[in-house]
Parts: structure tokens; sequence; C-alpha cells
């Protein structure tokens, strides 16, 4: 299935500043154009953009409040949230990270993340606590009892709508959200580049509090109605 979108362009096409043009691909083959995007960039791009973010999440309320928070270690270029630990950790905020349920239910838990948990890879080859560990109930928190998640995106658009890795794992694990509150703030994070000009948004997709890049900060724009009738009463008064 191929996506419609505003912009009719060739595929692959870029905007002058460096947006990819999403209309007539296909979900699978923007994915994969977008995971290259974030593998090209150089270490030192990826290490400069990783402090652009942090000092960018660092500013903003949602992450200022946070008393327990997610994140993610990063695979294959996306962009790293972990300069943020030290932070953190300093403020005594308690972190957590997505571990792959055992019973294969394609759902997330999350576990401590402490300088002492002991860390597997799985089968996706990101680090994660260990089995033994977050086995434990202790050791970690049903999703809704977390107040912040920083979601790892593969794509996003600046109506803040999100792709990720297409295994539905947040998806899944925020179904709640639409009947249990409160519930975490979302926060979307990727590199700039990411961006494209429209994604197309599914069903079951949650949406996000905001997406924080390199660059700055994305929020849901209000409905467009909404700019209609300011742009009438700004008409109308003059
Ligand atoms: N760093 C990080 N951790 C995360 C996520 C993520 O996006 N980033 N996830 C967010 O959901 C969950 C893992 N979800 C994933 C879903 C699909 C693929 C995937 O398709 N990977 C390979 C191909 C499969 C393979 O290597 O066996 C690929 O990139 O093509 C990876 C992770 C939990 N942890
Ligand atoms: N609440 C849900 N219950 C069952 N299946 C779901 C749910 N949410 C998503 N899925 C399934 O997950 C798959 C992945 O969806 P999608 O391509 O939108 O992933 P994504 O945008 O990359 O999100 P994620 O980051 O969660 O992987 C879809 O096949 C969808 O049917």
């Amino acid at each position: 299935m191929t996506y419609d979108v505003t912009l009719a362009s060739p595929t692959l096409a870029q905007e002058p500043n460096g947006t990819l043009l999403a209309a007539g691909k296909d979900k699978t083959s923007l994915r994969r154009e977008l995971k290259r995007r974030r593998r090209n960039l150089s270490m030192q791009a990826q290490q400069l953009a990783a402090r652009k973010l942090c000092a960018q999440l660092k500013k903003l309320p949602e992450i200022q409040r946070a008393r327990r928070i997610s994140l993610y270690l990063p695979l294959n270029g996306e962009i790293d949230p972990t300069p943020l630990l030290p932070w953190l950790y300093r403020r005594g905020v308690k972190v957590y990270l997505p571990v792959l349920r055992p019973l294969a239910d394609n759902t997330l838990w999350f576990v401590a993340y402490r300088p002492d948990t002991p860390m597997v890879k799985n089968r996706y080859r990101i680090w994660e606590p260990a089995a033994q560990f977050s086995a434990h109930r202790r050791n970690r928190l049903p999703p809704w009892a977390l107040d912040t998640m920083l979601v790892p995106l593969v794509g996003f658009d600046a109506k803040a709508n999100r792709m990720g890795m297409g295994g539905g794992y947040y998806d899944r694990t925020l179904a709640f959200v639409r009947h249990r509150r409160p519930a975490p703030r979302l926060m979307g994070v990727a590199h700039a580049c990411q961006e494209v000009n429209s994604l197309p948004v599914e069903p079951w997709d949650i949406p996000l509090s905001a997406i924080v890049t390199d660059q700055g900060v994305i929020r849901p724009t209000p409905l467009r109605t909404n700019d209609i009738y300011a742009n009438e009463r700004i008409r109308i008064s003059q």
C-alpha cells in the first residue's frame, strides 16, 4: 500500500531543508530509507546530535518534572539519549529501559536501569536488563506508572506523527492510554534528519506529547479549524 500525501513529488526527493518527501513511498521503503540516513551519520555527527538532544531535553518541563522515566539504549544510528543519564541520576530520577517480554506477546516491560543492573543483548542485539533481573517484579514498573517515556523514532512529521521500527512494541504497550489515566508523557526522540513531509496516522497510533530532536521541539499542532478561526478573527478585527 502506498500513502497519499499532500505533496506530489518523485520518491526519494528532498525538500531544500533536507526533509524527505514521503509521497508515493510505501511504509517499508520509507522506513528503510530513514534507517539508512541515521546509520550513515558519522561518529562525530552522532556525538554532537546526542549532546544537542540532551540540551533540548533538559530545558523541557516534562523532563525537569520527571521522577520515573524510561529511555532506550541506541542501536544502528538511533539518536543517543544516554548523555542524559548522569543528570537524571543526580536528580534522583528512577530510570527504566524497555525489555522484550519473554512471553512473546510483543509488548515491553520497563525494567530499572542502574549502574549494577546485569545486561544482555536481546534478539535485535539491543542491550537490555537480563532475564533473571527483569523477572523480579520489584525491578520493573508497569508502563502506566512511568511519568515520562522517551520513545525512539525512525521517522516523524511536523504534526508530531511518528513511525517506529514496525514491530508495534510501543503501540501495543501503550494501548492502555486510550482508557486509563494518568498516562506517561510520551516524548518521541529522533535526529532532525528523520523528518518527512507527512506520515500516515494508523488507527492504533498513540499520540505523542512532543518530539525532541537535536534541532528543536515539535508539539502536535492544534486542529486546523482552530487555525482557520484564529485567522478569521484577525481578519474580522482589522
Ligand atoms: N534502542 C531501541 N530499543 C528498543 C526499541 C527501539 O526502537 N530502539 N524498540 C521499539 O520498538 C523495541 C524493540 N523493537 C524492535 C522492533 C523491530 C526491530 C527490527 O526489525 N530490527 C532489524 C531486523 C530484525 C533483526 O535484526 O532480527 C532491522 O532493523 O531491520 C528491532 C527492534 C524495544 N527496544
Ligand atoms: N494495540 C495493538 N494491538 C495489536 N497490534 C498492534 C497494536 N498496535 C500496533 N499493532 C501492530 O503492530 C504493527 C506495527 O505497526 P506500525 O507499522 O504502526 O509500527 P510503528 O509505527 O513502527 O510503531 P512501533 O514503534 O510501536 O513499532 C502493525 O502490524 C499493527 O497491527
